[in-house]
């Protein structure tokens, strides 16, 4: 049965150094966020007992600590927090957060600005395998953010972080040693995202970090592929899994093996092996 039953708390006034501008990480202003949780309320006032529903006092105080810990730029990213926090009571189905930010620097009169996140417990985990890839800028920097997106990513889980592998640039002509050598590493972890979904978001972190999309195989700030996902093959013109270079790139096998020693390519073998019978050429 799924739950129709809701808790609101609304207007929970926190202080934090949220935002963008120096001037917000130094001052800090007030945060305001109102949350809706969806879940199943029956046995609660079935038996009278606070153990079978969610304290929204201690839901309260849980969220004025999200707000006052370490600063973020994005308000979305604190709404995220939040409906995790929320999330962790495993009564709770879904939430609603709104993240209000009254004192925004905006530079006109206004009301109010505000973000709304709406997550929802998910069935099926699958593991999942992300290759990160970077040869422009300071790479060991672009790795580590990139790393820290993916872990902030909702619906991904990492586990395991490789270390960063130097390796020569691979074109379509073969490895090309008076390219910029590329930082390669991969994250093992579990999505509840559907595929498409999870790769729509590894493009948008991409973007973000200001890749250009100029040339198939060139150079890149960050490149982000999805390697497996559980045991599915997808055959689409916009992806496809496991991804069809995967077994022939050191530089994705060799950082997989190291944070799985384990780890087995669908349809392909195991890791070990792959980049074994690359080694001997
Ligand atoms: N498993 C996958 N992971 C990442 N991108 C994929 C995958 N399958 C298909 N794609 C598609 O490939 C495109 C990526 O092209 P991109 O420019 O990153 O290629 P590339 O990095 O130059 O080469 P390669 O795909 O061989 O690493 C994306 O737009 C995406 O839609
Ligand atoms: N060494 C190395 N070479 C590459 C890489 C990469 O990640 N590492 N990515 C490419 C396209 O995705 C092309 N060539």
């Amino acid at each position: 049965m799924s739950a129709a039953d809701r808790i609101l708390l609304t207007g929970v006034r926190a202080f934090g150094r949220h935002g963008v501008l120096p001037e917000e990480r130094a001052a800090g202003q007030e945060f305001v966020v109102d949350l809706e949780l969806t879940l199943d309320l029956a046995v609660a006032a079935a038996t009278d007992r606070v153990l079978a529903t969610v304290h929204y006092g201690e839901l309260a105080e849980a969220v004025v600590a999200a707000v006052e810990r370490d600063p973020v730029d994005l308000i979305e990213t604190l709404a995220q927090r939040i409906a995790d926090v929320a999330l962790e009571a495993e009564l709770v189905d879904a939430v609603v957060v709104t993240v209000h930010k009254p004192s925004a620097p905006i530079p006109v009169p206004f009301a109010d600005v505000a973000v709304r996140v709406e997550r929802r417990r998910t069935g099926t985990v699958e593991p999942v395998v992300i290759a990160i890839g970077t040869n422009l800028g300071d790479r060991a920097e672009t790795f580590a953010e990139a790393v820290a997106a993916l872990q902030r990513l909702p619906g991904l889980t990492v586990d395991v972080v490789s270390s960063l592998h130097e390796t020569v640039a691979v074109t379509r002509s073969g490895p090309d040693p008076d390219r910029p050598r590329y930082g390669n590493g991969v994250v093992v972890g579990r999505t509840s995202l559907a595929p498409e979904a999870l790769l729509h978001r590894l493009l948008l972190i991409e973007r973000t970090f200001g890749r250009v999309r100029a040339e198939r195989w060139g150079d890149r700030t960050l490149d982000l592929d999805l390697i497996v996902q559980g045991d599915r093959r997808i055959d689409e013109p916009g992806l496809v899994l496991p991804h069809p270079r995967a077994h022939e790139r050191a530089f994705v096998l060799s950082p997989w093996l190291e944070a799985d020693p384990d780890a087995v390519l669908p349809g392909r073998g195991r890791v070990r092996h792959l980049l074994a019978a690359l080694e001997a050429g």
